[in-house]
């Protein structure tokens, strides 16, 4: 079976739920104590989908003002990167098109964008309207669906929708080999990030 790797970076303002999300993808659980992330975190996991292995490498960056420095070096090396906003918070929604902007001018050229419009169960709380949100993301030609790390919507279909578009490293080892190819590795941060 062929084995990819696929290298994804959260992105989004403090208390989105990136964390959330991830942790959801990873333990099948959430944990609404959950602390702040500092700096960013790193994670893989290896799914099956159809008759490829694919394996995710996630970073899982920091929202606070004092991290966001520091996203560039994560994103700039991946191959996707999936936004996130909070359905309930309007400027959540800024801080992502503002993130978006930065990507395509610093990203690197052909990362795959997703947006995520989190804790959609709290919808009737609601402030940022699903259709609003669809428009946009369909005028950049993103990925978009509202999830819930809390209720475990659409968590694993992002990641899936993720790698049906990501053109996926084939990590497969060498025949003879046994290591890993790894896709691109972090540079430094050229500028302030979402
Ligand atoms: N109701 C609800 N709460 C959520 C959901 N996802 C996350 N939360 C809560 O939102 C808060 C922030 O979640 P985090 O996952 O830490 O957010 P984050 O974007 O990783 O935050 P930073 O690490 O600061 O960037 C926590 O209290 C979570 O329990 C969700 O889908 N629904």
């Amino acid at each position: 079976m062929v084995l990819r790797e696929l290298k994804v970076c959260l992105l989004g303002d403090t208390g989105v739920g990136k964390s959330s999300i991830v942790w959801w993808f990873m333990e099948d659980s959430f944990d609404p104590n959950i602390n702040p992330t500092i700096g960013a975190s790193f994670m893989t996991k290896t799914v099956q989908y159809q008759n490829e292995l694919h394996k995710f490498l996630i970073w899982d960056t920091a929202g606070q003002e004092r991290f966001r420095a520091l996203a560039p070096m994560y994103y700039q090396s991946s191959a996707a990167v999936i936004i996130v906003y909070d359905i309930m918070k309007e400027e959540t929604c800024s801080t992502l098109k503002n993130c978006v902007k930065e990507i395509w001018q610093h990203g690197p050229p052909n990362i795959v964008v997703a947006i995520a419009g989190n804790k959609c169960d709290l919808i009737d709380v609601r402030v940022v309207m699903e259709r609003d949100a669809k428009d946009y993301t369909d005028s950049i030609h993103a990925v978009f669906v509202e999830t819930s790390a809390k209720n475990a919507i659409n968590i694993n279909e992002l990641f899936i929708e993720k790698s049906r578009r990501i053109p996926c490293t084939d990590a497969s080892p060498p025949s003879g080999g046994k290591g890993f190819k790894f896709q691109r590795q972090p540079s430094e941060p050229k500028q302030s990030c979402c």
